[in-house]
Order: structure tokens, then C-alpha cells, then sequence
């Protein structure tokens, strides 16, 4: 899988779920960085409808080092306090692993690691009315965009 997802501690399940429906249809892999804010067992996502669940490719992690030490490719931050447009990179090579990685809905992703990361934070243009995006449109518009420029590969 080329396009990742990494969503830092979820606290809203219905962003989640959005999310999960895109991963879905784009055959995109998710990982959840716990704490989650929601439960995810079988009797939850039942009632919830999510039919797709069971298609969304998904790795849970207990921390960020989790995430880090298992996984290895490109890595970009998706947040409001990037300096660079989220189309300014290059997605197309689908040898390589992306991975897109979003803040959780109230604080974002910790800012430390700005210190380490900064050239790779990624912002979504906006103007100043609002203090960021819904973070399931933020996820759809990073997974389009690098699937736009991978010519939709498998889509229709
Ligand atoms: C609701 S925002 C909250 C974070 C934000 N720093 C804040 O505290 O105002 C949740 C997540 O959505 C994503 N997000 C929302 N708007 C964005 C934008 N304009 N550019 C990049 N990411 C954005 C980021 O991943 C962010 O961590």
C-alpha cells in the first residue's frame, strides 16, 4: 500500500469513520495511534453501521514510538502550524511508502515534533475565519491529492 494514514489519538468516531469510509474506497491503509476516543470492538461498529470496516486495512499502535518503529517510509505531518502547501510535494512514486499523519481533534499532533520534522509539516490553504479544518476533509483532500498525482491507480 503506497498511501497511509496515521491518525494521532481520534477523539470524535464519526471523523474516524469518514476517514475509514475514504481508506476504503482508495484502498489506503489506517493507523490508529491509541489512545482512541471511541471503541472500535465488534458490537460498536456494528451498531454503527461502518459495513466497510471489515475492508479498511488497520493497525492500532499504544504510542508514537510504536508507530515509528514499525514503520518506514516518507512521512509528512498534516497540520494548521505547517509552512508549506500540502501540494507542494511529490506523492506520485508508488514504490514508496506516504504516510500522512493527523492530530487528534482538540490539540492537534505534539508540537515536538516540529523540532525534528519542521520541512515536512504540510498545512491546507485557509484563510483566518476558522481555526482549522474538519479533520476527515483534511484526511480526504491529502489522500486525493496523492492519489491525483499517481494517476488514481486501481480507481474508477
Ligand atoms: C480540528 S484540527 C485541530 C488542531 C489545531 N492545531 C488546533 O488546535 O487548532 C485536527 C487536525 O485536523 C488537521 N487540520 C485541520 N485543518 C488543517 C489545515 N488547514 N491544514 C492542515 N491540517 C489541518 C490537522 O491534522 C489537525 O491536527
Amino acid at each position: 500500500m503506497a498511501i497511509h494514514v496515521v491518525l494521532y489519538q481520534p477523539e470524535i468516531p464519526s471523523n474516524t469513520a469518514n476517514i475509514a469510509r475514504t481508506c476504503a474506497a482508495t484502498d489506503t491503509a489506517l493507523h490508529l495511534i491509541r489512545p482512541l476516543g471511541f471503541s472500535t470492538d465488534e458490537k460498536m461498529i456494528k451498531q454503527a453501521g461502518l459495513d466497510f470496516w471489515q475492508s479498511v486495512n488497520i493497525t492500532y499502535y499504544d504510542s508514537l514510538d510504536d508507530f515509528f518503529s514499525k514503520n518506514h517510509g516518507e512521512f509528512y505531518y498534516i497540520e494548521t502550524f505547517g509552512e508549506t502547501a500540502h501540494s507542494s510535494f511529490d506523492f506520485s512514486d508508488v514504490s514508496k511508502e506516504h504516510y500522512f499523519m493527523f492530530g487528534k481533534e482538540t490539540t492537534g499532533l505534539p508540537k515536538d515534533l516540529l523540532r525534528t520534522h519542521k520541512d515536512h509539516f504540510l498545512r491546507i490553504p485557509m484563510n483566518d475565519h476558522v481555526r482549522s479544518l474538519n479533520l476527515s476533509n483534511t484526511a480526504a483532500i491529502l489522500v486525493y491529492e496523492a492519489l491525483r498525482q499517481q494517476g488514481f491507480p486501481n480507481l474508477k
